[in-house]
């Protein structure tokens, strides 16, 4: 733990705090995990290195001072209501969400939340100023944020600064859309090493560094973990790679295997009547994650006789996400009237086929699913990594189950033994889904045993070393090379 009057040598910059502040009934306060693969991914780096986490509790207008909570170092920064409506609902979560998303939904371009999103990026570099050591690493995370490294640098030149973005850099066609473009990429540019998911979201912001911010870049392609790309700012190089982000994977296989977790596994399945099988959603309701998709394809399998509703059920559970804004709230309503739809159709009184929870589960529970569960479905539209297939693949120890897998997803790159679909095309899903469900057991053990080799091999502490070593090597010599 850091000495709070010179401030700590590893600090992480999130949007949110790994707790949200909740308040009961009765008026009093109690921190419960916030939701997200943000957080269940950086958690125990933060824990490993000892260090601070700066980000907001969750609540409007809560003034908190720094504390520590199960051993973390929390700094957290207060929004008021107005920052909450326009810098997070507003330009966080309906202008770059959707716009990094492919537009999915239709960004909407609003000044005042610009003016927010500028205001509260502010705070956070401010904050962030306060709470890093002399020389300190400052690791600042994802879309929410864009121009803290270069808000903090000016403040900090001494501070060795990281970005990470967990969600897809869009192409430059999408991209261009956006009215703030050159201030976002500057902003980026403030750090000394940007990461992404994938290559190509790299090579997208080395084109548009070129492009809007006219600095000299490296061309030659960027590779995972290796051959970064740079950009020259001035004397600085800011180098630019793809690190893809994973769980902790070790945990989860030892959870997976204890007899507690089995055996409330075979008691998910007694709860639901022992069909002969189960397959699994888990997200965030999100209209980028594709559950109104697999919902389609399993009522239309159901339709032309191709699935038994008898014998095989969906369970998703959903923890509710970002609810008052419009976009969220429309897809609520049309995902639990698609709920309604194929229950009233195809269900039975006390055995409906679509198992649906608007709540978060508790994690070993959440495990137990896992198990569980001899299909999962992840059929996102555009998802920067999805750790749920990940933790999917961690839990099935016995070499079990089968994943149907977007190709649109950052994990499809990394577990190319999934059944793999497209979302925008439900035969694809459908066809996925049945494969899955007839997977011979030789051919789906052999499946698991690859893509746990994957999981198990690239688990978070080696994104985060592989993030960290690059961030603290010094620069080779400049590949910057053209404008
Ligand atoms: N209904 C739920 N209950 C509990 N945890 C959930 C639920 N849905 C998702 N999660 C957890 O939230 C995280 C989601 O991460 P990820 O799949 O990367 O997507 P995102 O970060 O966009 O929500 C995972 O750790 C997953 O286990
Ligand atoms: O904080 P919220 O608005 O409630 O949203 C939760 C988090 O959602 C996003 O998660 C992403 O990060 C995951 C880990 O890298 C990745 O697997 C997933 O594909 C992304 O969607 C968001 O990027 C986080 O900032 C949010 O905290």
């Amino acid at each position: 733990m850091a000495d709070a009057s010179k401030g700590s040598d590893f600090v992480v910059v999130a949007n949110r705090l790994p707790v949200d502040m909740e308040t009961s009934a009765d008026g009093s306060t109690r921190w419960k995990r916030s939701p997200g693969g943000l957080v269940t991914a950086l958690e125990p780096i933060l824990r490993a290195n000892k260090g601070a986490w700066v980000g907001w509790p969750g609540v409007p207008d809560v003034e908190v001072e720094p504390f520590v909570e199960d051993e973390l170092e929390l700094c957290p920064v207060t929004l008021s209501e107005r920052e909450v409506a326009d810098y997070y609902e507003g330009f966080s979560n309906a202008t770059l969400w959707p716009l990094y998303h492919d537009v999915i939904v239709k960004p909407v371009y609003d000044r005042a939340w610009w003016n927010a999103y500028v205001e509260v990026n502010r705070r956070f570099a401010e904050t962030t100023s306060a709470a890093a050591a002399e020389g300190a690493t400052v690791w600042i995370q994802d879309y929410q944020l864009q121009l803290v490294p270069k808000m903090l640098r000016m403040l900090r030149p001494d501070l060795t600064i990281g970005f990470f973005l967990h969600i897809p850099f869009p192409p430059v066609e999408l991209f261009m859309q956006m009215p703030w473009r050159t201030e976002i990429v500057e902003g980026l540019l403030g750090a000394d090493l940007i990461g992404f998911h994938l290559p190509g979201g790299a090579q997208n912001f080395l084109y548009l560094a070129r492009r809007l911010a006219g600095q000299v870049t490296s061309r030659g392609s960027v590779g995972i973990r290796s051959r970064l790309g740079s950009v020259q700012v001035g004397f600085r190089t800011v180098r630019v790679g793809a690190f893809p982000i994973s769980i902790d994977s070790g945990d989860l296989d030892v959870k997976s295997r204890s007899k507690a977790v089995r055996d409330r596994a075979k008691e998910i399945r007694k709860e639901l009547g022992n069909p002969k099988r189960i397959m699994l959603g888990v997200d965030r309701l999100d209209y980028t994650k594709g559950i109104d998709v697999r919902l389609n394809a399993f009522r239309e399998l159901l339709e032309e006789d191709r699935v038994d509703p008898a014998q095989n059920i969906i369970v998703q559970l959903a923890t509710p996400s970002r609810e008052r804004v419009e976009s969220y709230k429309a897809m609520r309503g049309e995902i639990e009237q698609q709920v309604g739809r194929i229950n009233g159709e195809y269900g039975q009184v006390g055995h409906p086929v679509v198992h649906y929870l608007h709540r978060p589960i508790p994690r070993d529970d959440l495990i137990a699913y896992f198990v569980a569960a001899d299909v999962m479905l992840v059929t996102p539209l555009r998802d920067g990594m999805n750790l749920v297939a990940k933790e999917y693949v961690a839990s099935r120890s016995d070499l079990g189950g089968a994943l149907v897998l977007s190709e649109f997803t950052g994990a499809a790159a990394e577990l190319r033994q999934a059944y793999l679909c497209n979302p925008h095309d439900l035969d694809s899903v459908k066809d996925a889904i049945i494969s899955a469900l007839e997977q011979p057991a030789e051919e789906g053990r052999r499946h698991m045993r690859a893509m746990r080799r994957q999981v198990l091999a690239h688990d978070v502490d080696r994104w985060a070393r592989a993030f960290l070593n690059a961030l603290s090597d010094p620069p080779q010599d400049s590949q910057a090379t053209s404008r």
